[in-house]
């Protein structure tokens, strides 16, 4: 594509060189330039991609986009400055890719807890009605039916239009993307057209970052302005009764929620040990759902993908079949296949409302002790650890606090922060700062009928212990143990 249609109808200033080249592609990190690329230099948290030009040029780019002066004397080069790169990397980059997002129906969700699933719930159903859909999300991006790896839960804005440019090559109608709060504060989202936004719910989470509730919840916020469409809000969430409030938009906003004040509500919820039974109320009618995904925290993640199928026009025989089509999602409440008298769940549960929804279901049919394996991750919000560790003792029989990425923390630290809550209830528990023999002590005292819950840590199949990313499956630890227990 020529430079000149890139940047056009941007605010630039050209430094250096002319602007009637090919580029060849976008890139942000001087690592995976080659050649022909712009290299769109940006100022991090860790480091400035600025020095990174001299690198970026050696590898082929021939227009370098800058927020800065930065000297730059190479010939053939183009130099362009902008106000913000942030910003250029996701206009250059909408514009690069054809503006994908505006040949797609996209949905973003937020909220601290339930995107992951309530895209897979929308996924499900969206499957059923034979629409082709597409995912951007902590799982990865699901393309065409593969699932590629993201660094983020909403990567950068160059990965997503290059995401959403291939879910059109492959005509994909509809594209869930979870959209966590940084994305929303780092403008990673900028330059997408979002038909619908929904609204989970907000819990404590990231604070580390936010500072408090407030910046947390006018991060969401944002969202709910981009959308074109349809809003759609939990209304028995505090801050959804918030945004309520606060969403001064003309598009339509649909609440969903256990009360019949709402547009969309459930009644007559049976949380069983195979799922949950509950009657799905539309403004269309009324239907019976047989879900498979346990506990009743759950039921708000179908509500947020129904409401959003039933303003899409799908009928209610569809979205049942939908969600009931759907019988896990990795890491999400998975218990572990293994013969024995006792059940292992993993479950990513990392927050302390997250903890509180999963063990609540757990203490629906445990018949057994109740034992908790979990930690807290390390270079992220300190604040809730405490409120981790009570909500976990209150619950469990034995807290077992380890370790969960840890990064550049260091890990007992972190389990000190933990069993302060611990201990503010007089929880029973024990230390184990290495998870896997956390593991292996929970498996080896286990007694029948026992529940051992892996939190935290889901889906991840490595542990991050400083800036090294180690392999570590729950799923896998658990088996060599049962294994080497048995010898
Ligand atoms: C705090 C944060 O969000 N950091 C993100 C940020 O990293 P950063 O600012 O440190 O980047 P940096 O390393 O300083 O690099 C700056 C620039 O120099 C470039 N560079 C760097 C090195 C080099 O050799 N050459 C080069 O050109 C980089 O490509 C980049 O453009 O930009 C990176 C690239 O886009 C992100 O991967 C990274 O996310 C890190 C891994 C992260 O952990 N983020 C978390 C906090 C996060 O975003 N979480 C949310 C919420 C999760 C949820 O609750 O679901 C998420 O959406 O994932
Ligand atoms: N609606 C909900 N309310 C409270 N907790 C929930 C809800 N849905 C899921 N959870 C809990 O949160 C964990 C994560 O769920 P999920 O992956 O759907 O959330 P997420 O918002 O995508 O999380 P992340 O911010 O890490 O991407 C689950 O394993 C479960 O413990
Ligand atoms: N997306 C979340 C996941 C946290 C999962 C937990 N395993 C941790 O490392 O804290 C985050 O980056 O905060
Ligand atoms: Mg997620």
């Amino acid at each position: 594509m020529k430079l000149i249609d890139i940047i056009k109808n941007s605010k630039y200033e050209v430094l250096k060189g002319n602007l009637g080249m090919d580029i060849s592609g976008i890139e942000h990190d001087s690592r995976k330039v080659t050649k022909g690329n712009m290299f769109i230099a940006i100022n991090g948290f860790t480091v400035d991609g600025h020095n990174y030009i001299g690198e970026a040029i050696e590898k082929g780019a021939n227009c370098i986009v800058v927020e800065k002066d930065v000297p730059i004397v190479e010939c053939n080069i183009t130099v362009i400055k902008v106000p913000s790169t942030t910003d250029a990397l996701a206009q250059y980059a909408a514009k690069y890719y054809e503006e994908p997002s505006k040949k797609i129906k996209i949905i973003g969700v937020t909220g601290t807890n339930g995107k992951t699933t309530t895209t897979y719930l929308l996924n499900s159903i969206f499957s059923v009605n034979n629409n082709k859909a597409g995912i951007i999300g902590t799982l990865g991006a699901l393309i065409d039916g593969k699932l590629i790896k993201i660094a983020n839960t909403t990567p950068d804005a160059l990965t997503i239009q290059e995401h959403l440019k291939a879910m059109v090559d492959s005509k994909t109608e509809y594209c869930m993307m979870e959209v966590s709060s940084h994305s929303l504060d780092l403008n990673r989202v900028e330059c997408i057209d979002f038909q619908v936004g929904i609204f989970t719910n907000l819990t404590e989470d990231h604070l580390d970052y936010h500072q408090n509730m407030e910046n947390y919840y006018h991060s969401k916020l944002k969202l709910f302005y981009k959308t074109n469409r349809f809003n759609i809000i939990n209304g028995d969430d505090k801050y959804g009764r918030r945004l309520l409030d606060d969403i001064k938009n003309s598009i339509p906003i649909i609440t969903y929620g256990l009360d019949e004040k709402w547009d969309i509500y459930a009644n007559e919820i049976r949380c069983h040990g195979k799922g949950v039974d509950f009657i799905l109320n539309t403004p269309k009618g009324s239907i019976p759902v047989n879900m498979k995904l346990l506990g009743k925290f759950n039921v708000y993640n179908a509500l947020a993908a129904a409401s959003c199928a039933f303003q899409y026009g799908l009928d209610l025989s569809t979205i049942k079949k939908g969600i009931e089509a759907l019988y896990g999602i990795k890491g999400r409440f998975e218990a572990v296949p293994i013969d024995k008298d006792f059940n292992v769940i993993i479950d990513f549960a990392h927050t302390p409302d997250g903890l509180e929804k999963v063990l609540t279901t757990i203490d629906q049919f445990a018949e057994g002790k109740k034992v908790v394996v979990f930690g807290a991750g390390g270079n992220r919000d300190r604040s809730k650890r405490p409120i981790m560790g009570e909500t976990v003792a209150k619950h469990a029989d034995l807290c077992i606090v380890t370790s969960d990425n840890p990064r550049f923390e260091d890990p007992d630290k972190i389990i000190e922060d933990i069993l302060i809550g611990v201990k503010r209830v007089n929880g029973n528990y024990v230390a184990i700062t290495d998870r896997r023999e956390a593991i292996e002590y929970a498996l080896r005292n286990a007694q029948p009928k026992d529940i051992i819950l892996l939190a935290g840590k889901g889906h991840e199949t490595y542990t991050i212990i400083k800036d090294k990313v180690i392999p570590f499956d729950e799923k896998e630890i658990v088996y060599d143990i049962l294994n080497t227990l048995e010898k």
